[in-house]
């Protein structure tokens, strides 16, 4: 069995970080193992307390996954912090860790800073050189590219940016676009769309806006599958293919669990099998 790390924080609530990646990685077919960089106190309501771990015992969790189940590829989420950031990437390496997937989390749906603010220079000159693909939403994609972005032309032309400072790929989500009409198709049907830009190409990824308010770990979920999917050796434009595929199926089996911003259905496929 391919096995994949988890490199985040956890959520209490169980809908987004490590929760989310282990449930999905098992859910595609691979072993999940984890790294937690932080604790936080949250529900579908939002983020209560955040505590973050101290660096030498997040390099400790890594360094025993490696030393024992390699893992064939790597999800990384919540850092919290710069010197998280820098720990993080240090074990990486010293790991020659490869399949690395990048979630740059700063802010939760809810609003709270998952990242320090000054964390943002180390997340992109110390890690983002490490990573194989990094998966920006729309806030994010205008901090990494320092520009705003209201269209489909601003998303390519964001990641043309990002993609210029590393030697990865570029997976803007443009689940923040939706439903604003920048993401509207001819036939005037409303699309999450993603745009990956990979090896100089870029290519969409569009999949059904599901009208669905329970959204919470969308990001997680689809950054996890990646990683599983490069673990089980699909190359770029096909794990993004598969996991974009699988989270849309996720979103669409609606859960309504929670007051507020609901988690996805991370079984859906056996759901769908049973009935
Ligand atoms: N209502 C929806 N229906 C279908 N796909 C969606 C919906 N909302 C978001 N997506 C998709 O979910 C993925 C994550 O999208 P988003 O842009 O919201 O990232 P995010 O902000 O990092 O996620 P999160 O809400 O977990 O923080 C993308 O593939 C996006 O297209
Ligand atoms: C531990 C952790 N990691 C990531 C997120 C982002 O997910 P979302 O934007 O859906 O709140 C989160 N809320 N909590």
């Amino acid at each position: 069995m391919k096995t994949v790390l988890t490199i985040a924080g956890s959520d209490s609530s169980g809908g987004a970080g490590i929760q989310a990646d282990l449930k999905t990685m098992t859910e595609l077919g691979t072993f999940g193992m984890s790294a937690i960089t932080a604790i936080t106190a949250q529900n579908t309501c939002g983020v209560n307390a955040v505590l973050a771990l101290p660096c030498d015992m997040i390099s400790a969790q890594i360094d025993a996954v490696c030393d024992d189940i390699f893992p064939d590829a790597v999800k990384i989420g919540m850092l919290a912090n710069s010197q998280i950031v820098e720990c993080v990437a240090a074990s990486i390496k010293k790991n020659a860790m490869k399949n690395i997937v990048l979630d740059p989390v700063m802010v939760s749906t809810s609003g709270h800073r998952l990242l320090d603010d000054d964390a943002s220079d180390a997340l992109i000159n110390v890690l983002m050189p490490l990573a194989d693909i990094i998966t920006p939403n729309i806030p994010e994609a205008e901090c990494l590219a320092g520009m705003k972005i209201a269209s489909k032309a601003d998303m390519i032309k964001a990641a043309g940016i990002i993609a210029g400072s590393f030697d990865g790929a570029v997976l803007i989500k443009g689940g923040h676009l939706a439903n604003t009409g920048a993401n509207c198709i001819e036939d005037s049907t409303n699309v999450a769309a993603d745009l990956l830009y990979h090896g100089g190409q870029t290519q969409w990824f569009e999949a059904e806006f599901v009208d669905n308010p329970n959204t919470h770990g969308t990001g997680c979920t689809l950054s996890s599958a990646i990683a599983s999917e490069l673990a089980k050796g699909a190359d770029m434009p096909e794990a993004v293919r598969k996991a974009k595929a699988y989270l849309t199926g996720a979103i669409k089996a609606g859960l309504n669990l929670g007051k507020g911003r609901g988690p996805l259905n991370h079984a859906w496929q056996n759901t769908i099998s049973d009935c």
